[in-house]
């Protein structure tokens, strides 16, 4: 399998998985997508159905390793990665109301379907770092789930160090605790003083500058690095398929921000997978919502909800998506994603946005119905959901129709939000006893101002302290 940047032609030196992995993002801006969409034919998919979820995984990924990495040795990662998690489903389906699913992906260390992928990035690293004999430095933004699941999956890795930076105060304090309060060496948190899209600007400004990128051999782990996305198909996969899949189709409501969830569900449909429908899932922060409505992708500023981790504006994979509707044009995306970047306004041609709309559908809900989902689903169906997944539960509920099942993605844990659950619900989520303690660890992260100068000089000082 070979790879190539929404943004340029295909490269002749055509990278492959591994090393797509380690550079994460394209020299010239643009994300890495596999050159063709691997095709899994319906005998294949009904077989899949009696395969535990570890042995899916590998099937999946492996698709998208090839010739990078051999199957048996992916097969282990991933019966080791997800041996470890806290079901034994991995990714449990719980019937909230009739037709409506929760796909709860919040049971892995760090409480939120970042860990999915994320864990198996920290196996697929080390594979791969040692094979080539290297070393690298992984710069992060994160609005506060990515960071933990990050900084779990690769703290104490000798060929790692790791930075992660999150926006100052806009986390929840479970999150931010579960970042900075690890205190392996590789590992160093920044509080930016911004919103995560200044964090996710920042990261992406430390890749466009070369010497530095040389410098400091950055890789990332944001869902700008295409193994992210390909680790997230697995579960849409295994989803569809306890539902009657392929026989009949799904749809999937995911609560988004960066749009690399909802994009691995819709890069299962690109595989095979009958899909109906794909529901985007806003809250104030409804940049997606909008453009789906009138294509209106218009950035304002990012404003903090209850849904913090979605607080964001520029979802870096819609570009992907783009592209694809663009034809796989690299030189229309590139005008596009150039001017969005100036003028703050994507323009997207009118049959590109009315091929998106043929699939995907958005629904915003701001806080106040955020609240009343997560009151309602309590109330009606006892079922505690965080205030992000009680957001993909009522878009799923809104949109749902008679004969299709529908899916909706519980992407965090309710005890990574207890205030607002509380608030909403009554009920004080606890965190489980790996967590117990959290509140009584010790914190360290540095406070830096939204100056990209001051930032590049920590990451620089962490690489060579390592
Ligand atoms: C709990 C939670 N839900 C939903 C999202 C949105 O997912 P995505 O950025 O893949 O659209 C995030 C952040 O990524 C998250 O942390
Ligand atoms: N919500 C995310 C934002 C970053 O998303 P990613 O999937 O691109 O890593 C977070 O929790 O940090």
């Amino acid at each position: 399998m070979r790879y190539r940047s929404t943004r340029g032609t295909a490269e002749a030196s055509a990278p492959n998985f591994s090393d797509i992995l380690l550079s994460g993002l394209a020299n010239d801006g643009g994300l890495y997508l596999p050159t063709h969409w691997p095709h899994v034919s319906r005998d294949t998919l009904t077989a899949w159905r009696s395969l535990p979820y570890p042995d899916l995984a590998a099937e999946v990924i492996g698709l998208f390793t090839e010739g990078s990495i051999d199957r048996e040795t992916l097969r282990e990662m991933c019966r080791d990665v997800y041996g470890r998690f806290d079901h034994t489903a991995i990714a449990p389906l719980v019937e909230v109301e009739e037709g409506l699913f929760s796909l709860e992906l919040f049971h892995g260390p760090t409480l939120a379907f970042k860990d999915m992928a994320m864990q198996m990035l920290g196996r697929l690293f080390e594979h791969v770092l040692k094979e080539r004999d290297r070393h690298v430095t992984i710069v992060g933004a994160t609005s506060g789930d990515t960071g933990s699941a990050a900084i779990e999956a690769f703290r104490g890795r000798e060929r790692v160090s790791i930075v992660i930076l999150h926006p100052h105060g806009r986390t929840s304090d479970v999150q931010r605790r579960q970042m900075t309060t690890v205190h392996d060496k590789n590992v160093l948190n920044i509080a930016v003083d911004g919103d995560f899209d200044t964090c996710q600007d920042m990261v992406k400004a430390m890749f466009a500058d070369e010497t530095f990128r040389q410098e400091c051999s950055l890789s990332a782990v944001n869902s700008i690095n295409w193994a992210r996305i390909a680790a997230q198909i697995p579960y849409y996969i295994r989803a569809a398929l306890a539902l009657g899949g392929p026989d009949r189709p799904v749809s999937f409501a995911v609560p988004t921000g960066n749009f690399g969830n909802i994009l691995a569900a819709w890069a299962a449909g690109q595989m095979g997978l009958p899909i109906e429908k794909l529901y985007v899932g806003s809250n104030r922060n409804d940049i997606l919502t909008r453009f789906l409505l009138n294509n209106d992708m218009r950035v304002r500023s990012v404003e903090p909800s209850l849904s913090p981790s979605m607080d964001i504006q520029v979802s870096s994979n819609f570009e992907r998506l783009l592209f694809e509707m663009l034809g796989r044009d690299p030189n229309r995306c590139r005008a596009i994603m150039e001017e969005f970047r100036q003028t703050g306004f994507m323009a997207v041609p009118h049959d590109a946005w009315e091929n998106i709309g043929h699939v995907f559908r958005g629904h915003a809900l701001d806080d106040a119905k955020t609240s009343d989902a997560m009151r309602r689903f309590h109330k009606e169906s006892h079922y505690l959901a965080d205030p992000h997944s009680a957001i993909g539960l009522a878009t799923g509920s809104y949109y749902k129709e008679a004969g299709i099942p529908m899916v909706a993605a519980a992407t965090a844990h309710p005890a990574k939000f207890p205030d607002a659950v509380e608030a909403a619900t009554g009920i004080h989520p606890e965190l489980p006893p790996h967590l117990a303690d959290l509140f009584d660890r010790e914190e360290r992260y540095d406070v830096l101002p939204n100056d990209l100068a001051r930032v590049k000089e920590a990451v620089l000082a962490h690489h060579r302290a390592r």
